[in-house]
Formats: structure tokens, sequence, C-alpha cells
């Protein structure tokens, strides 16, 4: 089933938790939303559920508004991080609650039942789990639990709350492949809620980057990583170099140094930032045209990379990744002078920041 959310809108009191939202879920796809803490995520995964009603716009599934839908008749599965298991229901009688609440004209026998939570257990392959009670499970398990829960019912949408969020770095991990296993085996339009860039960039097709109450990108792993279209997508989407300065024909000019700029429509004088990860920046022992001074801080190395902090000189920190190799060539020390030269910068325009043309045109 698809879900199309159109101009969605949300105060709380004076607070704007959504500012006009507008996503499309196509039928089958998983789609994570990310951002920070607040930034409106499980608001609108609510709205999409019909748990929270919109202030404005509308959400669509499979085409048809779903405003005078009721949370039970929008076939929607739930799994939330805390959504916790009925503590005195066995795990077979959890998984099996949906279809036994079921309108007695719908509800399947017991024999279909059993089968059902049967099949359901095989597929989060906790069965040999069926008769323990919640409290005699793992965090990790009663997920997976909570999960079959939420499938019994064949939702044909599945909505998920930070559902790894209370679980250790290595169980979550473990779940998140699982998860996206359980995926491309089901197919069933999921939309997921997390803080966690890397879960996000592991798990869903397509992510959606929030922040504000707002959309700031959506797009496949790859291009978000790769071509953030905002210094917050930068920024969120794991470690980065900003150089700050301003557009001086085709350089950024930071401090001295005028860095190159690619193609670009960026105004002339506009104050602007450019943004690298730690892997595209090199590092030279001797100055060259194009590089920012930095002393070397420390040098920390992990398998075949290395990683290098150091610190401009206006105190600005930054990171770079080299190989081992590489590092051990430079043969870096701490308090050392280097250059550090982007060998790809991406540069965003402080939005009103460029100067009148005439002035411009004077500088
Ligand atoms: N019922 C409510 N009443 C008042 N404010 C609310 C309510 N629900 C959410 N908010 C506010 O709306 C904003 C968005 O909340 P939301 O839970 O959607 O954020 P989130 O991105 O899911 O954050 P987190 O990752 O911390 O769960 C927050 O500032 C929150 O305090």
């Amino acid at each position: 089933m698809s879900i199309q959310v159109r101009h969605i809108h949300k105060a709380f009191g004076s607070f704007t938790a959504l500012g006009d939202v507008s996503l499309d879920v196509p039928s089958g796809e998983l789609v994570a939303l990310l951002g920070p803490s607040g930034c409106g995520k499980t608001t609108l995964l609510r709205i999409i559920a019909g748990l929270e009603t919109a202030d404005r716009g509308s959400v669509l599934l499979d085409g048809e508004d779903s405003s005078d839908t009721h949370v039970r008749e929008r076939q929607v599965g739930f799994v939330f991080q805390h959504y916790a298991l009925f503590r005195h229901m066995t795990v077979f009688e959890n998984v099996a609650f949906g279809l036994r609440v079921k309108p007695r004209r719908q509800r399947p026998s017991d024999a279909q039942i059993a089968r059902k939570v049967g099949e359901l257990l095989d597929l989060v392959q906790l069965g040999w789990l069926a008769d323990r009670y919640p409290a005699q499970l793992s965090g990790g398990q009663r997920q997976r639990i909570a999960l079959a829960r939420a499938l019994a019912v064949e939702p044909r949408v599945l909505l998920l709350d930070e559902p790894f969020g209370a679980l250790d770095a290595k169980v979550r991990k473990e779940l998140r492949r699982w998860l996206r296993r359980l995926h491309d085996e089901l197919h069933i339009t999921s939309v997921f809620v997390t803080h966690d860039q890397e879960e996000a960039l592991e798990v869903a097709d397509r992510v959606v980057l929030m922040d504000h109450g707002r959309i700031e990108q959506v797009g496949t792993p790859t291009e978000v990583y790769e071509r953030p279209a905002t210094p917050f997508v930068f920024s969120f989407l794991g470690a980065v170099n900003r150089f700050a300065g301003h557009v001086d024909g085709a350089h950024l000019r930071v401090g001295e140094q005028a860095l190159p700029l690619g193609a670009g429509t960026l105004a002339q004088g506009a104050e602007a930032q450019g943004f690298a990860r730690p892997h595209e920046l090199a590092v030279a022992t001797q100055a060259v045209a194009g590089g920012v001074p930095a002393t070397v801080g420390r040098v920390l190395s992990f398998g075949v990379a290395s990683r290098v902090e150091l610190q401009g000189v206006d105190g600005q920190p930054y990171e770079v990744e080299l190989t081992r190799d590489r590092a051990e060539a430079l043969a870096l020390q701490a308090g050392q002078a280097v250059w550090l030269v982007p060998q790809r910068l991406s540069v965003f325009e402080r939005p009103g920041s460029a100067p009148a043309p005439a002035l411009a045109q004077a500088a």
C-alpha cells in the first residue's frame, strides 16, 4: 500500500511540530525518518497511523484520503520502542492477540490461529519461545515478538518507532540486518523512525531527513550521504570538516587561502561554508595552493585506517581519515604544521548573505 503525505501541518499550542510536510512512500518501500530529537519524526508517524490528527493536510493510503478512517481500519501494524508485550500472556498468546480480538465473523478458528502464530514465530525465528512469558525474553527477542504480533493481522503498512532504540549496540546491529531481510521477504510498505544515521543508511531504501518539523532531503542512502542537499544533512550524516569563508571568483576564500570551487551558481561575495568528509581531505607537509594550514593533534590508527585530529589557526577542529600506509609515509607528529587540501568541497551559501550586485562588482 502506498502512502502519500500531503502538506501536513501540526502544532502543539504555539509550537510547530510539523510545518508543511509532504512525502511519498511507494508501495513496498522501506523508508527511514531520520533526524535529531524533537524534529517531528514520531509526530509524523503517529499522523500516518491515525493516532494523531493533523491541523492541516492529508494522508492518502493507496490514493484514498484516510482522514475519516479509524486507526483500526487503516490496517496498520505498529512496533514501538517500549511497546510492552502483555506480561501475563505467553509469547504465543501475545502474537495471537490481534487475531482473537477480531470481530466474530472475521475471527479465524483456533486451529487457524495456531497455524498462523506458528508461521509468524518461525518467521521471526523464535518458535522455541512460544510458551515463555515476556519477562523471560531478552530485549531483542521481545522486539521480534512485537514485530510478529504486529504482522499477525496482516497489516498493509508497518510503522516502527525506534524499534531497536532500547537495545545495546550489538543486538541493534543484528536486528536491523534481520529487519532488512524480513522486509525483502514480505515487502510490506514500512516507515521506521530512528535518530541513528547508521541504522537509517544501512536498513532503508530511502531516507527522509527531518529537522525542526521540516523535511530537509529525501533520497537513497547513497544520495543523502554523497550529495547532501543542505548543511544540516551534511553535518547530521557523519563526521564533517567545515571551512567558513566567502565566494571570491572561482574560489572560496577562507582567511588567506583560496579553495577552488566546482561548477556552481554561488553569488559573488556571498558568505559560504565548504564541507568535506574526513576522507575527502588530503594532508600536505609543505605549503600548497588551496591548502588550509593546521596543526596535527592526535593520530589514531585502527586496522588499515588512520584518523588524524587537527586544529586550524583559529582553533577550528578538523578530522582527516587516511590509509594507514599513507599516514605512516607522512610520519605525522603531534604539533606538526600541515596543510589540508580538500579533494572535494561542497559549498553552501549562507541564505541572504550575498551582497547587492552593485556592491559585489565594486569589490
Ligand atoms: N502531545 C504533545 N504535546 C506537546 N508537545 C508535543 C506533543 N507531542 C510532541 N510534542 C513536541 O513536538 C516536537 C516533536 O516531537 P516528536 O516526538 O515528533 O519528535 P521526534 O523527532 O520523534 O523526537 P525523539 O527522537 O526525541 O522521539 C517535540 O518538541 C515535542 O516536545
